[in-house]
């Protein structure tokens, strides 16, 4: 734990470092100037008294007129040294302060672009809470540490070092005297906050007590009043009240003792530092001038200060070292590998038609046409060891087929789309994507050369356009009116006020279901991608809506090799492929008046003898 503790402060402190290094060397410079001016000022007093108040006092006993400009230049240095104080104390909170957003919006930038390059079995595993946790909380504290916590922290040090060996210059022996002092106070405190959090802790358990006994007594009160229980439930609550007031008691006694001597420690301190120093000066113990004596006074005020903010800035910053780690765990998420070299483009001078372009052995590219021809040859995948989803899957699915995908739900269907886009990896097999192992594919481009259609429809907040817009940025307006003719979301959208420039929220506004629906089916046609994977909806939505979604589906899918996760087996009754998984495994295979003839799951399922749950 340490270990990490120490790892994560000299990250953090090399992440600070080099955001603004200039910034951190300044801050650091006025850090110490504070400290050390706060010092240099206290120890000043002696010089004051001795060398200026002192004499000028002698003069005016003596019947001389007094000098007083050696004074008045001295209390002007004593206030320029706190002068540079308080300058420094003003830079170096300012200066941290803008070094922690600097820190802070570097962090947040960093930490979203390595996010996108995270698979998504990394989302699979962890919280979304728990990863937005990361960006707030983890975040605000971080940034709380480096401006506040750390040169606070390093300001209280610097100031216990020169305050221990400014008394120390004062008179060692009155310096030993004071940490006695301050060792035995201390020890008393502590004992008394021991106590005393020992008794509120069991008044907190007694007051739970009685409350837990009240609330059930209220839940009973019926039985009670019918059983007569009266007087023994007051008796028992009796003997609660009464160990509460006890506890409480006892609490109150030790905090009433504990306030008031944490408060006055300083204080005592003082009395006892002027009593003994005095008294160390008159009898010549010690070579304590008057001068010495007030310097130090001072000095014993600011010793116990800095010791609590030490102890208090600690715990914030371990607690704040504890969100960097987790801010670093996730910067150190291995990223998504990809060694695929196959890269695709599109003619757009000729056709707009879509080609890979292969890298030779010789170094030359070779362009091979995208036809969406793709193969799963035995594939076989588990999501996690030792739980096999998808058993010896083969599917071959000719450019432009219809291949729908049919199942219980867990039967494995979403799953066998996870595969072609290469959210995760095969196990053993391979697939195949016009002749290339997709393996050799770029995932970036295997992915442009794939549309999904999902069952659960995100829009992005923006207008219509910009939605449409979202599956292909180049496109221009009369392609997005193009896209949403063919789609059928024309219709719907000449009916909203605004038109194409309706603003809907990211959840979908006000839209219906359906309208959604046929947003996406546009979004995806301005893509224009060779193969479509379409997670059928399931929400049930009006039949005109929905006829008008399957024509925008039928238009959307002709021509491209699809492969369609069926909820309903109306819509996939003209598949060229029908494929019945179960369990991971495919069961029957074959249009649909093939399966109907061969009278097994599929023929269940379509004449309702089973359904899909
Ligand atoms: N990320 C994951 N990690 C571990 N197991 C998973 C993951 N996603 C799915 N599974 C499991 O894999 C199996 C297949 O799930 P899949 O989502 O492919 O089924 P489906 O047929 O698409 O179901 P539905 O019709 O409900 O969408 C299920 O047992 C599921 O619990």
């Amino acid at each position: 734990m340490k270990g990490h503790r120490s790892q994560t402060l000299s990250r953090l402190l090399k992440l600070v470092l080099t955001t603004s290094p200039w910034m951190f060397v300044i801050s650091l410079i006025t850090i110490i100037l504070a400290a050390l001016s706060n010092v240099i000022g206290t120890l000043f007093i002696e010089r004051l008294i001795n060398n200026y108040i002192t004499p000028l006092v002698k003069q005016v006993q003596q019947g001389q007129d007094p000098n007083f400009g050696p004074l008045a230049y001295a209390i002007a240095v004593m206030f320029g040294i706190y002068a540079i104080g308080f300058i420094s104390n003003y830079l170096f909170n300012m200066l941290m302060g803008i070094l922690a957003q600097k820190v802070q919006f570097r962090v947040r930038n960093e930490m979203f672009t390595h996010m996108e390059s995270l698979p998504i079995a990394y989302f699979d595993q962890n919280d979304y809470g728990d990863i937005m946790s990361r960006y707030t909380n983890d975040i605000d504290t971080l940034m709380q540490m480096i401006s506040q916590s750390i040169p606070q922290f390093t300001n209280s040090l610097l100031t216990l070092i020169f305050v221990v060996s400014a008394m120390f210059i004062l008179s060692w022996q009155l310096t030993i005297f004071s940490f006695i002092v301050f060792a035995l106070s201390f020890g008393i405190v502590r004992f008394l906050t021991k106590k005393s959090s020992h008794y509120f802790q069991v008044q907190q358990q007694k007051l739970g007590q009685i409350n837990g006994y009240n609330e059930e007594m209220l839940n009973g009160l019926k039985v009670i009043k019918v059983f007569s229980h009266e007087p023994e439930v007051k008796e028992d609550f009796e003997v609660y009240n009464e160990e509460l007031r006890k506890a409480s008691g006892k609490a109150n006694t030790y905090a009433t003792i504990l306030f008031p001597i944490m408060g006055n420690m300083g204080n005592l301190l003082y009395v006892l530092i002027a009593f003994v120093g005095g008294a160390a000066a008159i009898n010549n113990w010690a070579p304590l001038s008057l001068g010495a004596i007030a310097s130090f006074l001072q000095l014993s005020k600011q010793f116990s200060m800095p010791i609590a903010q030490i102890s208090q800035q600690l715990n914030s910053i371990v607690m704040a070292l504890a969100g960097a780690r987790r801010i670093f765990q996730l910067e150190d998420e291995p990223a998504e590998e990809d060694n695929g070299v196959v890269t695709i483009a599109k003619n757009q001078k000729v056709d707009n038609s879509w080609f890979w372009q292969v890298p030779e052995k010789d170094g030359s590219v070779k362009d091979v046409p995208v036809r969406g021809h793709i193969i799963f040859d035995h594939v076989n995948f588990s999501y996690v060891p030792e739980k096999q989803i998808l058993h010896d899957i083969s599917i071959d699915a000719k450019p432009g087929m219809k291949v729908a995908l049919v199942g219980e739900t867990g039967a494995g269907k979403t799953t066998i789309s996870n595969m072609l886009n290469r959210f995760y990896e095969i196990d053993s097999g391979k697939i195949i994507y016009d002749g290339i192992p997709i393996k050799q594919i770029k995932k970036d481009d295997l992915r442009k050369s794939l549309s999904i259609v999902l069952q659960e429809t995100h829009l992005f907040t923006g207008t219509i356009m910009d939605n449409i817009r979202f599956g292909n940025p180049n496109a221009s307006d009369d392609d997005v009116y193009q896209a949403a003719k063919l789609s059928h979301a024309d219709e719907f959208i000449h009916e909203l006020d605004d038109g194409y420039q309706t603003i809907i929220d990211g959840d979908g506004g006000d839209l219906s279901q359906g309208q959604m629906q046929l947003l996406s089916i546009a979004r995806a046609m301005i893509a224009d991608e060779p193969v479509m994977i379409l997670d059928e909806a399931t929400s049930s939505i009006d039949t005109r809506t929905e006829k008008m979604v399957q024509a925008g589906m039928d238009n959307l899918l002709a021509g491209r090799t699809s492969f369609v996760i069926a909820h309903r087996l109306s819509t996939i009754v003209n598949s060229d492929l029908i494929l019945v998984l179960d369990h991971g495994h495919i069961i029957e295979a074959g249009n649909h008046d093939e399966l109907i003839k061969q009278k097994g799951y599929y023929y269940e399922l379509y004449t309702g003898k089973k359904e899909i749950q």
